[in-house]
């Protein structure tokens, strides 16, 4: 069964404020929002419409979960974006975070590359991660600690094209 965690009005409240935080953070754009696959599919392209900056935007694949409730632990990346990272505002757009490793393990990969800037933007946070390395600045939501899905998270490819995110407990 499923139950609505935050629906579809609260998620287009909260991601406008998202937009107008990031847009204060970047006084002077020169933005490269990156999105993680597929995840941050519906967030990326609703975030983006509200951040009044010059921007770019390119997507990273990664995976870790396949069809499991739990991480793997083995974070591979699938897609690696061609565009030009250093010196570089980025701005790492997260579904959610969770375990954390995601984030780890592409925050150690992205530093190799040198951009001006590295900041994080996730829509959920479990605050379960206590090993993170990098702090997530911008955050869309506090979120229990249960196995969500909707409004791009899956669970095995399932359920991404909610408009809600729920929870499967
Ligand atoms: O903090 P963590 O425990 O690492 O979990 C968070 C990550 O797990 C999910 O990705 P997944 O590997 O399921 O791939 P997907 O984005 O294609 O669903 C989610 O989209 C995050 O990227
Ligand atoms: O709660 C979750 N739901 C979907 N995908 C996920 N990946 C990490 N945690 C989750």
């Amino acid at each position: 069964m499923k139950r609505v965690v935050f629906d579809a009005g609260a998620i287009a409240t909260r991601v406008q404020e998202l937009g107008a935080d990031i847009t204060a953070a970047y006084p002077d754009g020169d933005l490269l929002v990156l999105g993680l696959l597929k995840g941050s599919f519906i967030f990326l392209s609703d975030l983006v419409r509200h951040v009044n900056r010059p921007l770019q935007v390119d997507f990273l694949v990664a995976s870790s979960y396949g069809d499991a409730m739990e991480s793997s632990g083995v974070v591979r990346l699938l897609y690696d974006p061609e565009t030009e990272l250093e010196g570089k505002h980025i701005l790492l757009v997260e579904d959610i975070v969770d375990s954390g490793r995601t984030l780890n393990r592409l925050v150690e990969l992205l530093r190799e590359r040198n951009p001006r800037s590295l900041e994080i933007c996730a829509l959920l946070h479990k605050h379960i991660a206590h090993e993170l390395r990098h702090p997530t600045r911008f955050v869309g939501f506090d979120a229990p600690h249960e196995f969500l899905v909707g409004y791009g998270l899956d669970h095995a490819e399932n359920f991404r094209h909610l408009p809600y995110v729920a929870s499967l407990q």
